[in-house]
């Protein structure tokens, strides 16, 4: 079974991961098994590049396969914001609590309250080269106060539109139905699994190759003993590959 290091250093985020993994055949590690690296730079323009450079940071340092997120959450009355910026709104060590405060603080007068979600997945290999990426987003409207005791980060200012409730009231299980991370982890599950039958379908279809060889060299003896002939109709889909992943949607910052 192979490993799989959810790179993040946010618990919140590692509870929900390991939740939507739980089902998978693979070894779910985390950051607190190995020793302490420094955090990563995350000043890229995008939550895809924050993920990248992350997932590659770890893998490399860890020699594992590794899983990291960025995400954030884009109010539309502040053009976006704060968006990739956001756990480092209210400054660079600022807690969730802060952060809420100062976005409570400047949206204090605007009716508009739209705002979303978004999460970047990103998967290095052991070298460091990505070898997946998924995104997903997640509707809703800025809360006027905090709304129940659930979740992380900006979950209490966040009445999600899909489920009408506050994802600070939400259980785990009806946030991931919904959420950002969620649907980026049904899609990267989903590219796996497809890559993992496609693999299956060429090992088998390799597999068919080599026994019709031996049938042509042995295939009268086999026949004559009443062996099976192999199932050459059996071939799988040989289609070529397409890459699932959606096309990002633009950074509005
Ligand atoms: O489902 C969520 N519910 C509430 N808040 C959320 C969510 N998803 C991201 N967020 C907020 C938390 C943090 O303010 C920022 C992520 O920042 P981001 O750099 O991706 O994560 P992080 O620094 O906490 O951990 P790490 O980089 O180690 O994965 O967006
Ligand atoms: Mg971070």
């Amino acid at each position: 079974m192979g490993t799989l290091v959810i790179a993040t250093s946010n618990l919140g985020k590692l509870d929900e991961f390991k939740e939507m993994f739980k089902e998978l055949p693979v070894e779910l590690k985390c950051l607190a098994d190995y020793p302490p690296l420094p955090s990563p730079n995350e000043n890229g323009r995008t939550f895809a590049a924050n993920a990248k450079t992350k997932a590659t940071y770890y893998a490399k340092h860890l020699n594992e396969f590794c899983l990291a997120d960025d995400s954030g959450l884009e109010v539309k009355a502040l053009g976006g914001e704060p968006g990739v910026r956001s756990a480092r709104f209210a400054g660079d060590e600022a807690t969730d609590k802060e952060n809420n405060d100062l976005l409570l603080q400047q949206m204090k007068f605007q009716i508009t309250r739209t705002c979303r979600f978004r999460c970047a997945l990103a998967v290095a290999n052991p070298t460091g080269r990505i070898v997946a990426e998924t995104d997903g987003s997640c509707e809703g409207m800025l809360l006027h106060e905090p709304l129940g005791e659930n979740g992380f980060g900006y979950d209490p200012l966040f009445w999600s539109t899909e489920l009408h409730k506050g994802l600070g009231e939400a259980t785990a299980e009806e946030k991931n139905k919904i959420s950002h991370r969620g649907k980026a982890v049904r899609k990267l599950i989903a590219m796996w699994k497809k890559a993992a039958n496609n693999k299956n379908g060429k090992r088998q279809e390799k597999q068919g190759r080599k026994y019709s060889n031996e049938q042509q060299v042995n295939g009268k003896a086999e026949q004559e003993n009443g062996a099976s002939k192999p199932e050459r109709e059996a071939r799988p889909d040989t289609k070529p590959e397409v890459k699932p992943e959606s096309k990002p949607e633009p950074e509005t910052n």
